[in-house]
């Protein structure tokens, strides 16, 4: 391609109102100026307890000016990314690259196995070549019922997929589909019945969870079934590894005949002597079956309870990625979190509003995103550990057809010992390739340690949400996952990870500092506790905390 016929595949612009929030700011630290200066000057002379209770308060309130200025860094100045898919369509019809598409699950119980079977279909669903689509189940639950699960929803697929082509299905869940829509006019038999066979399946997996056990006729339609006579428990089995539906064979086809992407289900091995690393672990594991199997270049991370919801999410994380002027040097595309269980107040802010469509904007001016574990594009160089070069290319074409020509059950054989215990002894898996391990927050520090290597990430909010999940609505719900998050934050703060330190010399200044207000959320508890518990102590105490006028 001539180099002057360059048009972008995405625009970056700046979001709008900059000027108003830098006005506020300006203000805010006028007050802060003004807190500082009365704290100085009417400082208590008479009283010890005054004076050291003074003292606390200024401390806390300096704290808090502090972490003000963390999250002003982040919010300074925020851009967002416009996509252009036709211009990605008109150029690289032919040279799409390949797609693999990770989904984890890790028990049945709480992640319903009718859920992980919505998601697996609506990213199946996406408005893309399917023969480039490759996705990979990983159950660390090693259950036998999301295998099932699996089995329905490769069936299901094969009347899905046309489906969602025919009637333009936004969002392709069929779940949250079904929950909506109601039929069009013209076909309403051809749609109502396949709302039906949609809710037939339902129900034949409900019931057999119900059950607890898959009945002996359900037992003899797959020989992945066999594989269970082998499990002791959750905890301790062999790598068992499916190929549901493979996308290089010509008999892999829908029902009107066209290609259907390749499913493959892959519960790795476990043995109690053995640690697994949680979702790291199995993202890992994923990260080397399916470099054997489809070898994907761009790689699609969701969690379960996260289902796209938007068909063209692939292609928008594409120009992106295959600009060619700026897509060398992205690793990731972060896409907003949306949730679409969240109650109308919001009480416990389950979906982090200020940080999803302010700070991450901010973000990506300075650096780039954090990587936030779901709805994240991965170049798959960059995920396994490279770092980036300057002048760094990538030529589409070759990528583009990476596929292993063995027999399915061949790489099924072969791959297993990808997944086993013992691969990753003696390797840098989990410390510089993949995920990193040890960490309560794998996703955060993973996509910092990316960013160190020299690689940048972008932000994308599409006008429709790319993905939708389940967010915590509950209050014992919330304080577990915000605890776990501030926890693990905490964590990379004091680990040799801290953005401030380790970053020197390899992510801006901005971005380190953007870090830290996330990393030291915890940190916030000692000034809130003091500013919220001591005034009311000196008022029951009769200790006047005001200059007297
Ligand atoms: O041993 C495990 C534990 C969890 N998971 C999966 O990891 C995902 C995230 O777990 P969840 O309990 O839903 O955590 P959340 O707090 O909702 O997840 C957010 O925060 C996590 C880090 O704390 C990230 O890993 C997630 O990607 C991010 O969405 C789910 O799909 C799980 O199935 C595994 O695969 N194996
Ligand atoms: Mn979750």
């Amino acid at each position: 391609m001539a180099k002057c016929s360059y048009v972008p595949l995405f625009e970056t612009k700046q979001v709008k109102g900059r000027v108003l929030f830098r006005c506020i700011a300006a203000s805010i630290f006028l007050g802060i100026c003004f807190i500082v200066m009365y704290r100085l000057m009417f400082f208590p002379v008479g009283g010890k307890v005054e004076r050291w209770i003074w003292i606390g308060q200024f401390l806390s309130e300096l704290w808090f000016c502090f972490y003000w200025f963390l999250t002003t860094v982040s919010r300074w100045n925020s851009v967002y990314r416009l996509p252009y898919i036709q211009r990605l369509s008109q150029r690289f019809e032919k040279e799409l690259p390949g797609i693999d598409i990770f989904v984890c699950t890790a028990d049945p119980l709480i992640e319903p196995p009718s859920m992980v079977v919505n998601t697996v279909l609506s990213v199946m669903a996406y408005d893309y070549p399917p023969e480039k689509l490759s996705i990979y189940l990983s159950d660390d639950g090693g259950s036998d019922l999301t295998f099932y699960a699996m089995l329905e929803a490769a069936n299901f697929s094969k009347t899905w997929l046309p489906f969602c082509k025919k009637f333009r299905v936004e969002p392709t869940s069929p779940e949250a589909y079904f929950r909506t829509a109601s039929e069009p006019l013209n076909d309403a038999d051809n749609w109502l019945s396949v709302k039906k066979l949609y809710e037939e399946m339902k129900m034949r997996i409900e019931a057999t969870i119900k059950l607890n056990r898959i009945p002996d006729h359900i037992r003899k339609q797959h020989k992945g079934f066999r594989e269970w006579d082998f499990v002791l428990s959750k905890h301790d089995h062999q790598t068992i590894l499916q190929i549901l539906i493979d996308g290089r064979d010509s008999n892999a086809v829908d029902i009107e005949g066209n290609p259907l992407p390749t499913l493959v289900y892959l519960a790795r091995e476990k043995r109690p002597q053995h640690h697994h690393h949680f979702k790291a672990g199995s993202m890992n594991a994923l990260i080397r079956v399916s470099s054997r199997i489809s070898n994907g270049p761009i790689i699609l991370n969701v969690d379960c309870d996260m289902y796209a919801n938007n068909s063209k999410a692939v292609k928008y994380s594409l120009c992106l990625f295959m600009d060619e002027k700026k897509g060398d040097e992205i690793a990731y595309v972060q896409f907003l979190q949306s949730f679409d269980n969240l109650t109308k107040n919001e009480i416990y802010a389950s979906s982090f509003r200020v940080l999803q469509q302010l700070e991450l904007h901010g973000l990506d001016a300075i650096g780039g995103p954090c990587y936030n574990g779901s709805g994240c594009f991965h170049r798959r160089q960059a995920l396994c550990g490279k770092k980036y070069e300057k002048n760094y290319k990538v030529d589409w074409k070759k990528v583009s057809d990476t596929k292993a020509d063995e027999s399915a059950s061949f790489l099924e054989e072969t791959c297993k010992v990808l997944a086993s215990c013992t691969f990753e002894h003696n390797t840098t898996w989990g410390k510089e390739m993949g995920l990193i391990y040890g960490f309560l927050v794998e996703d955060i520090i993973t996509g910092l340690n990316i960013q160190c290597k020299g690689w940048k990430s972008m932000y994308l909010s599409p006008e429709r949400d790319g993905f939708l999940g389940v967010a915590p609505i509950t209050l014992l719900q919330t304080l577990v996952q915000h605890k776990r998050w501030m926890d693990g934050h905490l964590q990379v703060f004091l680990s040799r990870y801290c953005p401030l330190l380790y970053g020197y010399k390899k992510i801006p200044l901005k971005l380190r500092l953007a870090y830290c207000p996330y990393n030291l959320w915890a940190a916030n508890c000692l000034a809130t506790l003091y500013i919220v518990v001591m005034p009311c102590l000196c008022l029951l105490k009769g200790i006047s905390l005001f200059p007297k006028v």
